[in-house]
């Protein structure tokens, strides 16, 4: 049998060595030019995650004579080498928690999360790193995301016309598209909205999957990973999302494919297998051999049962029987590391990476689009978006004008007393506090959740992060423009702070400045926050003593001296000496309360006979107001610059 196996291997090494592309259509379509290169992937790969330990076991760990890195690291891949060659469409399997994903992620260079890796993954021979891989692969991942309000053709759009790029037509990326919605069985469907999960109803769960792999494969990429991309199919649905594998295949490209209980059809289709347990290798080789392995080793295929099923039920792990379970584990993987099989495994590396062919362009652009064109049909997602999902815009329009009635009713008319300037100075402290958290809530609730999507985008090579920020900018720009100066307006003219028009003016625009400076700093948490949780729980805690040191509450109330510094970093403090100083500086006589002698009480903020004596008592210098809307423009600018640079470094990083 290993003969054949090794006579097969020959004439295939043979066929591979002669492949000529121009022989046939390599790429099965009539639009794409760009051939397919054979790629032969080879791996060694270690992985570890940190153990999460109690206080106790740390420090029992810390004084134990055991080896420590036991107890503080899992080992979840252990020396699992292999080779795939191009026409081949490899299956990774195994039981739940094998390792099929994490050797998936390994190879392509994503996903990496906390974990050490500890791997060294070849193209044709020559070390690869993310930027090469993913030059030539494409990669259905096991959750779909996609923005859910856009439909299927509007989303394969958007993927076709940046990822085929500039060197295409736009007519004949269209004509690209009809080729894929047809491929993947998307006709019926392609005017459907995707749909969130049970907040917006959309494509079915087999359709989603279809959709990423559609998304995927536009391009024609030569390496090809699939982390289950068959889960929620039916069975009919499934083989034909397979055949179509098997045909990326046949063309020459590498497949290689996690896959739970495939049916025995499906699993036929699949020439080459990789069975994982517990991390280590139970099996690589062709799938035709696999029988033949287990059956030497004690564990035959059962007459008329699935293959694939066998394989797993024998390497699984048994709750009931863990210790017996295990011990089968290593034996198998052993008999695997002693097999032939395993040797010529080894020797086929090796000999792929004795002869290294390094086909990689390194000045290759990173992008097939330019940035004008990424920019261009970021816009025209973006757009799209807001315009087919309105509901999101008027629902917060509707919330702003509701809160601002409120608080100008709350606030109606105020008196032009001594209670009615006191009242003057909470509408403005509860416009600003509005104006800084609701639309900074607003941010931050949405804008992790977008970047999930943003990340896995960009990681595939379909937009660079740079165009993707200034789109943010240019499109949401207006939107929180226009409903922080509704709010003001409605809240000023209601309360009737002030009735001279360039005063108004003035405090709209600081405060539709101040809202942006919020804005820009929750752009600043999302980016850093691990993730939508974490963003919502690090607003408060750090906004609230800025709020408070800000110098609205700073009179007689206590505050130790060595913590009125912290108004320096709070862009509450700037705001409020503009607001106050527009809203004060030409009053000429503010009503006060006179004891029987004609003195003035001046136990509260409101007694004063001017509006710079107010001014001057509260410790708001118009000399400062440059130098205020500087802090602000720059504190703008920071926010912002900063949540880029981090964006881009943890798109780099993950
Ligand atoms: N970031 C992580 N932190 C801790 N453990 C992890 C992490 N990622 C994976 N693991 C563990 O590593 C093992 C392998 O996980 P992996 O997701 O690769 O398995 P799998 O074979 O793909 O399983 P499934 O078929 O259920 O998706 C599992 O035991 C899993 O719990």
């Amino acid at each position: 049998m290993y003969n054949d196996y090794q006579d097969s291997n020959e004439q295939y090494n043979n066929d591979y060595n002669n492949y000529n592309y121009s022989q046939y259509n390599p790429t099965g379509s009539n639009v794409l030019r760009n051939k397919a290169l054979p790629i032969t992937l080879t791996w060694n790969a270690n992985a570890w995650v940190k153990n999460k330990l109690s206080l106790k076991e740390k420090i029992m760990s810390r004084f134990s004579s055991d080896d420590d890195d036991d107890a503080e690291f899992k080992q979840i891949l252990t020396n699992v080498r292999g080779i795939v060659k191009p026409g081949q469409l490899c299956a990774i399997m195994g039981a739940s928690g094998a390792g099929k994903t994490t050797l998936l992620n390994i190879l392509n260079f994503r996903n990496k999360g906390k974990m050490i890796i500890e791997a060294d993954v070849k193209i044709n021979g020559v070390e690869t790193d993310w930027d090469m891989i993913t030059r030539y692969s494409g990669f259905v991942q096991q959750d779909d995301l996609f923005h859910g309000v856009l439909t299927v053709r509007e989303h394969l759009t958007f993927v076709t016309m940046l990822k085929l790029g500039n060197s295409y037509t736009k007519e004949e990326r269209f004509q690209r598209i009809d080729e894929i919605v047809q491929e993947v069985n998307l006709v019926k469907s392609e005017d459907t909205i995707i749909g969130v999960g049970d907040k917006l109803k959309g494509l079915s769960g087999g359709e989603k999957r279809r959709l990423a792999y559609a998304s995927e494969i536009v391009n024609n990429p030569s390496l090809l990973f699939c982390d289950e991309p068959t889960s929620g199919l039916d069975s009919s649905m499934a083989q034909s999302l397979v055949e179509s594998m098997r045909k990326l295949a046949d063309q020459g490209k590498t497949v290689i494919c996690t896959i739970h209980q495939p049916s025995s059809q499906i699993f036929e289709m699949f020439d080459t297998l990789i069975v994982l347990a517990e991390g280590r290798l139970a099996y690589l080789g062709p799938n035709s051999m696999a029988p033949n392995f287990f059956s030497r080793i004690g564990y035959p295929v059962p007459y008329l049962y699935n293959p694939a099923d066998h394989y797993i039920q024998t390497l699984a792990i048994s709750p009931q029987d863990r210790e017996n379970s295990l011990y089968k584990v290593k034996i198998i993987t052993d008999e695997f590391e002693r097999s032939e099989l395993y040797s010529k495994m080894i020797y086929d590396i090796q000999l792929t990476e004795s002869r290294p062919m390094n086909d990689d362009d390194d000045d290759a652009p990173k992008y097939n689009s330019s940035y004008p064109s990424q920019l261009g049909w970021l816009l025209w997602r973006q757009l799209k978006m807001d315009f087919k999902n309105p509901l999101a815009t008027k629902v917060v329009a509707l919330q702003t004008i509701i809160v601002a009635i409120f608080l100008g009713l709350i606030f109606l008319r105020l008196e032009e007393n001594e209670i009615g300037v006191q009242n003057r100075t909470g509408a403005l402290f509860i416009v600003l506090m509005q104006c800084n958290f609701a639309f900074l809530f607003g941010v931050v609730a949405t804008f992790p959740q977008d970047l999930v999507l943003v990340y896995r985008e960009s990681k595939n090579r379909i937009y660079s992060i740079t165009p993707y920020f200034l789109v943010k900018q240019i499109a949401e720009l207006p939107k929180f423009v226009i409903l922080s100066g509704l709010l003001v307006t409605i809240v000023y003219w209601m309360a009737g702070l002030n009735d001279d028009f360039g005063v108004f003016i003035q405090i709209l625009l600081t405060l539709i400045l101040c809202a942006q400076v919020a804005i820009s700093y929750g752009l600043f948490i999302s980016a850093i926050a691990p993730n939508i949780d974490a963003a919502l729980a690090m607003v408060v805690p750090i906004m609230m003593p800025l709020l408070i040191f800000a110098g609205f509450f700073l009179n007689d109330v206590g505050v130790p001296d060595y913590f009125i510094w912290l108004k320096y970093i709070s862009w509450f403090f700037y705001t409020n000496e503009i607001i106050n100083v527009y809203l004060w500086r030409n009053v000429d006589s503010i009503p006060c309360t006179k004891d029987p002698n004609g003195t003035n009480i001046c136990a509260a903020n409101g007694c004063f006979q001017n509006g710079q004596e107010f001014l001057d008592a509260n410790g708001f210098k118009e000399s400062m107001l440059p130098l205020d809307f500087v802090v602000l423009i720059l504190l703008f600018f920071i926010f912002r610059i900063l949540a880029f640079v981090i964006l881009r470094i943890k798109i780099l990083r993950s």
